[in-house]
């Protein structure tokens, strides 16, 4: 090092190059770390000597003799054609027939060669010149290339800066560009299911954003509909469906019966009547319990979402099972729960019936008069509330959070999870999934159902085909926030899943809403 230093001085031509690279930091913790100083400088000059020495492939070809005389006009670039995508889209400008890239696709060819940018003007393609075709042709040119292909470009002067910042989203909705007339190049864009996670890389274009679906094993991006795109498409495509009456999940009118379930608290057969009931009862608050309801799909395609880890030492997080009438929510609920009573817990809940004999207030339920009832529907502070045999019931968002503040894990089953997925409450949604037909059968050939009619009576044909149509249209409205889905075929194998996803809850880091940790006037 210290005859190169001296070599500087000298004027030696790359002495200062070769001390800067030697005297680097990260080389030089590099070397402590092998022991050898001297052998390892060694290595890494002869290293560099037999590298520099080599011919690598492919050799590209000769520059075009006839280049013009200001350098900085033109630029030749040439890329090496391989199965990938050139990762780049172009235009013409229609009034003077030039071509030029509109975009480069990150992560793809083009943009790891860093040669070709957004702007740039195409003026050849191996030496045929494009102005005045249309992109559909400067394709074809590019397609016929073998091995190499070269572009002759203008550069764009002022390249614009972009101060990208991360942002993640989760899909409200399905996209496909197959099925996308207007996208630019349907082979650039990138389909999303509702419910996957999005990493937005460039916004640059406020129509088409790039985006990576996660988890990625892609290093290239794809082109998908920025949120206000979206937001138009899926209004233009509301307005053509016809009209379907508001459907929420399934309501049932229950005739008067009532009886005990379990002795776990919130397992009492006449607050999941009820909650049925309620929703026929309690329409004003329909909007706000549907999040997939027209109007607020359709204010967000996208959701952003952060990664979070819950600390050890936060409340742990709300558990919130959703399924169809049937299927086995309360089951699995009220196992996980026997497992370890001591663990989990469900929400105690309040009514404005008299206590029974036995009944003692904050065990069974919290009873409470109508008027404190009536208050607190006021104050919104119920998740769900309705009225069966002349009672109000409901389950209240300080009955979820006493049993979280007292360090044990909530487990509740709810229809209205818009009312869990807030910031107050962080819920972890888990749906339960009905399994086939023929597996419903077979299954749950001792099970009983409760209908409108009969309290346990077997299941019948028509019981498991309502529940597959129940189940479609939760899918349809509710898919996106699904955090886990089980599917409910061996109840023994369901509920270890159910224990392994209630772990994940609160031990893994997992993407949530990012209006749950910074707070916006909506959330
Ligand atoms: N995987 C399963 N295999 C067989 N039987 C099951 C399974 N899961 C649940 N069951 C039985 O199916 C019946 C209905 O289950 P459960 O009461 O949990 O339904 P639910 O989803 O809570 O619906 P509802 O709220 O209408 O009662 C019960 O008899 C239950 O024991």
């Amino acid at each position: 090092i210290e005859e190169v230093r001296r070599s500087i001085s000298q004027e030696i031509d790359g002495a200062d190059i070769l001390h800067g690279l030697l005297t680097a930091s990260w080389l030089q913790s590099l070397l402590k770390v092998t022991k050898n100083y001297f052998l390892s400088n060694r290595a890494l000059l002869s290293a560099h000597d037999s590298v520099a020495q080599k011919d690598y492939e492919p050799v590209l070809p000769p520059m075009p003799d006839e280049l013009p005389d200001e350098e900085e006009a033109t630029r030749i670039v040439c890329l090496v054609k391989n199965k990938q995508p050139l990762g780049a889209t172009i235009k013409r400008n229609e009034i003077t027939g030039e071509i030029f890239v509109a975009r480069v696709i990150h992560g793809g060819l083009a943009d790891r060669s860093g040669l070709l940018h957004a702007g740039d003007r195409i003026v050849e393609v191996n030496g045929f010149p494009v102005d005045g075709l249309n992109p559909e042709q400067v394709i074809q040119v590019q397609a016929r290339a073998q091995g190499t292909i070269m572009f002759k470009v203008i550069p764009i002067t002022e390249r614009p800066i972009h101060n990208q910042t991360m942002l993640y989203v989760r899909a409200m909705t399905d996209y496909s560009p197959q099925q996308d007339p207007n996208i630019p190049c349907a082979d650039a864009g990138m389909s999303f299911q509702k419910g996957d996670i999005l990493e937005i890389v460039d916004q640059t274009d406020t129509v088409w954003w790039q985006a990576k679906k996660l988890p990625s094993s892609s290093a290239c991006a794809g082109l998908i509909p920025s949120a206000s795109l979206l937001k138009r498409k899926q209004r233009e495509f509301w307005w053509s469906q016809p009209y379907q009456p508001h459907a929420c999940i399934k309501t049932f009118f229950i005739s008067g019966f009532h009886f005990f379930f379990s002795n776990f608290p919130g397992f009492r057969r006449s607050i999941r009547l009820c909650r049925r009931r309620s929703h026929s009862i309690t329409q004003p608050s329909c909007n706000l319990r549907c999040p997939t309801s027209c109007y607020s799909a359709l204010n967000n395609p996208y959701e952003e979402v952060v990664r979070y880890q819950r600390h050890p030492e936060d409340t742990q997080r709300l558990i919130t099972l959703l399924g169809p009438s049937g299927v086995g929510v309360n089951e699995l609920r009220r196992r996980l729960i026997e497992m370890n009573p001591n663990l989990f817990q469900g929400a105690i809940p309040h009514t404005t019936r008299s206590p029974r004999g036995y009944e003692e207030s904050g065990r069974e339920y919290y009873f409470i008069s109508r008027e404190i009832f009536d208050n607190m529907v006021y104050n919104n502070r119920f998740l769900e509330f309705g009225e069966y045999k002349g009672n109000l019931y409901g389950t209240s968002i300080d009955a979820v959070k006493e049993v979280l503040n007292s360090g044990k894990i909530c487990v509740i089953d709810i229809d209205a999870i818009q009312a869990v997925r807030t910031h107050e409450l962080r819920a972890y949604i888990i749906y339960v999934k009905p399994p086939s037909l023929e597996c419903l059968r077979e299954t749950k050939q001792e099970s009983y159902i409760t209908t409108n009619y009969y309290v346990n009576r077997p299941f019948k044909d028509e019981d498991f085909q309502e529940m597959e149509e129940s189940a479609r249209k939760i899918e349809a409205q509710y898919w996106q926030f699904f955090d886990e889905v089980i599917v409910n075929d061996e109840l023994q194998d369901s509920c270890v899943q159910l224990l392994t996803a209630v772990r994940k809850a609160q031990d893994e880091p997992q993407w949530i809403p990012a209006c749950w940790i910074r707070p916006t006037a909506e959330s």
